[in-house]
């Protein structure tokens, strides 16, 4: 029987394995950052260990990083903290850093692709849950957690039991104006937050195909929301366009001989996977979640659900819940809900492409009354790379907030927090209670949404924007 593209990447790392107990695996690329990282190292300082493989090791500063003032000595005393200890760990154990400054600093899942060091084929895991936006060229890619991170550190190597495997089969093509976000929270809003838990998923059919390598990157990240311990597609021409001239790909008769051992990566013909899901691209809308998880999601075009639509008590209960939070009754129009604030950025949507997307919808047209949006590039070299097609200015003339490189306002773990019953509009991938900011009300979309509803000051599409003055 063949096997599937996950099998195959599993079974090319498997350093020992026996009978009833887990798999030891080669990890090839080993990323980390500021938060899930001292106690790792201080880990290894205790038993007296080094780490193993200085060189497939690559931490950045992300969490914690101020997007304003960058350049300055970091005022909070939580995050100073954090990042001196990271910086003084990678000097102590000889790990390349990419610190507040450097060109490559910025959000550890856009920096490795940047780099060319997220490739296909590879095993490639991080102290953090949205890993498997690495599996868009073809990796197991997942997160782990401190002890696992000092386990890499130390060995290089992770014990981890075979997942099943899932395939998500998105046939047909997304419409005009739909984005890979839209699809992703529509499939979690079909299949519900729990539905991949215990499988590497792989994403294929003819839309997985036509989505560029920043779309995959965005389905792929969000695997973990509905509980996926991966996400994968097969790499084809796409990738390796992506791919070709980064700074860590392959060249000359390296690249060749890459090449040809990445075509071997894609599912048999007969393999066969445990659990199948099949989308249809064609019923795929810009989509809004009205909760607070990012299964918890309506199209765009319609209502936010009142708790008796759902069936289920389980779900209806928790439709309630977080209505309640949300500051909604039911039945609401959601074109007609005004958003205070607006973030595009995060390892979701913060990438260069994304930020052409929001000039795109943005150029000519002002931020609402009322309404703060902030732009925030994944990296640094996203950031100079905007500035260089000049979107920068488009934000601001809109009257954005353009800002230095980090998860920001993804997560209240740096300055870019929100206070009260606010509401905002974002491109990050987690709605939960509080994530922005205590209570504040997040709803996750797509970029050309969250520009449009910056413009609209309600929530909206770029279709919406015909009625709106430039
Ligand atoms: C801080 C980190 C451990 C966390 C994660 O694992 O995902 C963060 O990146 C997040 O998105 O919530
Ligand atoms: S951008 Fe958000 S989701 Fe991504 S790593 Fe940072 S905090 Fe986590």
């Amino acid at each position: 029987m063949g096997k599937t593209l996950a099998e195959k990447v599993w079974d090319e790392h498997v350093v020992r394995s026996a009978d009833g107990e887990p798999d030891l695996l080669y990890i090839d690329l080993h990323l980390i950052h500021e938060v899930t990282s001292p106690q790792a190292f201080d880990g290894l300082r205790l038993a007296g260990r080094t780490v193993r493989r200085p060189d497939l090791t690559l931490a950045t500063e992300d969490h914690n990083v101020p997007t304003l003032n960058w350049d300055k000595p970091i005022k909070d005393p939580v995050s100073r903290a954090q990042i001196n200890a990271l910086r003084a760990n990678c000097e102590e154990f000889g790990i390349r850093l990419h610190p507040l400054g450097d060109v490559e600093q910025g959000i550890v899942h856009v920096v490795g692709p940047q780099l060319g060091l997220t490739q296909p084929g590879m095993t490639i895991v991080c102290g953090d849950s949205h890993t498997a936006t690495h599996g868009a060229f073809g990796a197991i890619a997942h997160g782990i957690g401190t002890s696992e991170v000092e386990h890499v550190l130390a060995t290089q190597t992770l014990s981890s039991s075979r997942p099943k495997t899932c395939a998500v089969t998105v046939t047909g093509e997304l419409a005009e104006g739909v984005t890979a976000k839209d699809l992703i929270l529509y499939l979690i809003t079909q299949v519900g937050t729990g539905a991949g838990m215990g499988y590497i998923v792989e994403y294929r059919g003819e839309a997985i195909r036509k989505l560029s390598m920043e779309g995959r990157m965005t389905v792929c990240n969000m695997s973990i929301e509905w509980g996926a311990k991966a996400g994968l597609v097969a790499p084809d021409e796409t990738t390796f366009e992506f791919l070709k001239g980064k700074p860590h790909a392959p060249r000359g008769a390296d690249w060749d001989a890459a090449l040809e051992h990445w075509k071997t990566y894609y599912t048999d013909e007969d393999a066969v996977f445990d659990k199948e899901i099949v989308i249809d691209a064609s019923e795929v809308t810009p989509w809004v979640t009205w909760g607070t998880n990012p299964g918890q999601g309506a199209p765009l075009g319609g209502t936010v659900p009142r708790p008796a639509d759902f069936d289920d008590q389980i779900e209806r209960t928790a439709a309630e819940n977080a209505l309640a939070y949300m500051g909604l009754a039911g039945g609401e129009t959601l074109k007609e809900i005004p958003v205070d604030h607006v973030f595009i950025g995060s390892c979701t949507n913060g990438r260069l492409d994304d930020l052409r997307a929001a000039a795109e919808v943005l150029k000519g047209h002002r931020v609402a009354d009322g309404v703060t949006m902030i732009v925030v590039p994944g990296s640094a070299r996203v950031r100079l790379e905007a500035e260089a097609e000049g979107l920068h200015e488009v934000f601001i003339a809109a009257g954005a907030q353009w800002r230095g490189a980090g998860c920001s306002m993804c997560l209240g773990m740096n300055d870019d927090k929100l206070d009260g019953p606010v509401r905002t509009a974002s491109t990050s991938n987690r709605n939960f209670e509080g994530r922005q900011g205590d209570g504040v009300r997040t709803h996750l979309v797509s970029v050309p949404v969250a520009a449009a509803t910056a413009v609209r000051g309600t929530l909206s599409s770029p279709a919406d924007l015909a009625s709106v003055l430039a």
